[in-house]
């Protein structure tokens, strides 16, 4: 499985069970997309959700393996996140998604996917910095433990992601060229000076940084 970093903004995915499975799931993916939760029954966690405003969408019914494709017929989804304690069912979401050339995630499988399947991996973010770990579904406990130890290995990157897509666009609209500004980059990323700087503030941030620049860019 190869990792990529997929925009949802403006499509539809469509969780097919709301459990607690189904809510992490729809939580998630609320984020950016339109979610539709199809279930006979709602955790409350997600109840509350869908009540906010929000861009979840609880529909309550029991779809079968019959009637599964006409819930994808009816709502358009780009995914579909099969999450029902019903492995029949799950396996009938997935078949369907698959036959309408849509993404499908198989909650209740780790390993045996069919070409177009996606795993969720665990994510922890720093602004635009987000970090995904998958184990290749053998162990979804590891990846969300690693997801919390990285949480602190990444903070301030956010920050650090900011100021240096800044200096970048400054230094190549100052004629910079690409080598130097490559450098340049490289080593105020990798200056304890910058990080030390930016958890005071962004303009020390960006004093650090124009130091270390000073030594490779002469402006
Ligand atoms: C990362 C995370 C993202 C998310 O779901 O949001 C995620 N599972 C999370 C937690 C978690 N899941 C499970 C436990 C209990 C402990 C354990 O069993 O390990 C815990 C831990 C907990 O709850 O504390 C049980 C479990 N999970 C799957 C199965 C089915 C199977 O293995 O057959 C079973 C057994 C069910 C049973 O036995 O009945 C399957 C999948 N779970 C995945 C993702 C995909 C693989 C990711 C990878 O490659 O590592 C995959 C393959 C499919 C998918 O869902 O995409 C999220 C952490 C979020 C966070 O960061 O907090
Ligand atoms: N991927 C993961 O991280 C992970 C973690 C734990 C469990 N699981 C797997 O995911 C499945 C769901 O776990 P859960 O804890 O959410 O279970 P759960 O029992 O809390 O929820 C299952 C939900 O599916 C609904 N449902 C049942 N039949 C349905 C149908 N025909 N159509 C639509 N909805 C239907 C139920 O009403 C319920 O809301 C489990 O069977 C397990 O195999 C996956």
């Amino acid at each position: 499985m190869i990792p990529l970093y997929h925009d949802l903004s403006d499509e539809t995915v469509l969780v097919v069970g709301g459990g607690a499975v189904g809510r992490r799931k729809a939580l998630n993916f609320a984020e950016e997309a339109r979610v539709v939760v199809v279930s006979p029954a709602f955790d409350d966690e997600l109840c509350e959700a869908a009540a906010a405003p929000s861009s979840i969408e609880l529909v309550r019914a029991l779809p079968d393996t019959e009637t599964i494709p006409e819930w994808i017929d009816r709502v358009s989804p780009a995914l579909v996140v099969a999450a029902t304690d019903d492995r029949a069912v799950n396996a009938a979401a997935e078949a369907a998604a698959l036959e309408a050339g849509l993404l499908v995630n198989r909650t209740d499988v780790s390993g045996g996917r069919d070409p177009g399947s996606v795993v969720v991996p665990a994510t922890v973010a720093d602004g635009p910095v987000r970090v995904a770990i998958s184990t290749g579904g053998r162990s979804p406990a590891l990846s969300k433990t690693l997801r919390e130890r990285i949480g602190s290995e990444i903070e301030g990157a956010g920050a650090m992601a900011e100021l240096t897509g800044t200096l970048r666009e400054e230094l190549s609209e100052a004629g910079v060229d690409p080598s130097t500004r490559r450098e340049a980059i490289r080593r105020v990323v990798r200056s304890e000076g910058v990080w030390k700087g930016l958890q005071k503030g962004r303009s020390k941030g960006r004093n650090e940084a124009n130091n270390v620049i000073e030594e490779v860019v002469d402006r």
